[in-house]
């Protein structure tokens, strides 16, 4: 993941509308003596699990729509997983990779058992097609198969999943060079690692190579932190709940400031505590901070991505 956490150091330096106090990472690491919050993979108690591959294919399609819930304050990402789980509790082939390909609108909806349209639900179901299509042809329908194809790798896992299916391409263009941040591939990497305890289909040899997902929780909770401070401009878009454009200097500095942002988070508390955390843990911890306080104002783009 060297591309992802080099395309976000150079957004980092020459950001205009974000800035990464330096300093205020210090105060947290300080504070919580680095030692991050452990909080536990599935907190919630919402994923399916059953130790094989149909949680791998849960958990794939899980990520594939991992994306875009506050265009309806009623729906969170507790309804898309917990709304999975119950659909393949009750029918183990609801996300056959054959089934996948001819799910519509409508059908979605009734899987996840929720009352009206979903944001950006052509999306959607345009993704589930993608990938039950491309599974179906490459990885013989399952998706345990792509995960047993990168052989225990991390980085390998994440460039098999953005060469074969597009809609986790999440790239974006920021002063004529290509940012990589590939929110939905990497997360799916930490929840098979999660669910899986490191072990089986969890075991990757270079899981320190993850950064954080840069959804639009996690910069929330930095904000908040005083380790991001947005422009005045900026501010007041987000204060006042306005959309700001998917691939505009601003979304993309948000993003690529949150991931540099924690990763020099990460190398300080390596000089000064000794201990070598994972990006996936202070994620978790700052994501479930943030999930946890219902007045945090979050950037809102509309996004396949996160
Ligand atoms: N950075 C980061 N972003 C994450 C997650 C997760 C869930 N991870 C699961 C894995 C293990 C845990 O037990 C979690 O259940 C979702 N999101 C993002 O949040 C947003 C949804 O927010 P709201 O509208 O309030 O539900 C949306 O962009 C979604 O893509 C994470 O872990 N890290």
């Amino acid at each position: 993941m060297e591309a992802v956490r080099a395309s976000a150091a150079w957004v980092a330096s020459r950001s205009s509308h974000v800035t990464v106090d330096l300093q205020e990472i210090e105060k947290v690491v300080d504070k919580i003596q680095g030692n991050v919050p452990k909080v536990e993979w599935d907190f919630e108690g919402i994923h399916y699990f059953d130790n094989g591959p149909l949680t791998v294919q849960y958990l794939f399609v899980l990520d594939a729509l991992n994306f875009c819930f506050w265009p309806d304050k009623d729906l969170s990402y507790d309804h898309l997983a917990s709304g999975l789980k119950l659909a393949l509790e009750k029918d183990k082939t609801a996300l056959d990779a054959n089934r996948l390909q001819n799910y519509t609108g409508p059908e979605i909806r009734q899987l996840l058992n929720w009352p009206r349209p979903l944001p950006i639900e052509e999306e959607r179901v345009r993704l589930l097609h993608e990938v039950g299509l491309e599974l179906e042809r490459s990885f013989g329908g399952e998706a345990a198969n792509l995960v047993k194809a990168a052989g225990n790798s991390a980085a390998t896992l994440i460039e098999l999943i953005t060469r074969h299916f597009p809609g986790f391409r999440d790239h974006s263009l920021y002063k004529g060079h290509q940012v990589f941040l590939y929110k939905r591939a990497q997360i799916f990497v930490a929840d098979l690692w999660g669910a899986f305890k490191g072990q089986n289909y969890g075991e990757f040899h270079d899981i320190n190579s993850i950064t954080i997902f840069a959804d639009y929780i996690v910069p929330a909770v930095l904000r908040e932190l005083g380790i991001l401070k947005y422009g005045s401009n900026l501010s007041c878009s987000i204060d006042s709940n306005s959309e700001i454009v998917p691939g505009s200097e601003e979304e993309v500095e948000i993003r690529a400031c949150s991931i540099y942002a924690v990763e020099k988070m990460r190398d300080l508390i390596s000089k000064k505590f000794g201990k070598q955390l994972l990006s996936i843990d202070i994620d978790l911890w700052l994501w479930s901070c943030g999930v946890q306080n219902m007045a945090l104002s979050h950037h809102r783009t509309l996004s396949i991505y996160y």
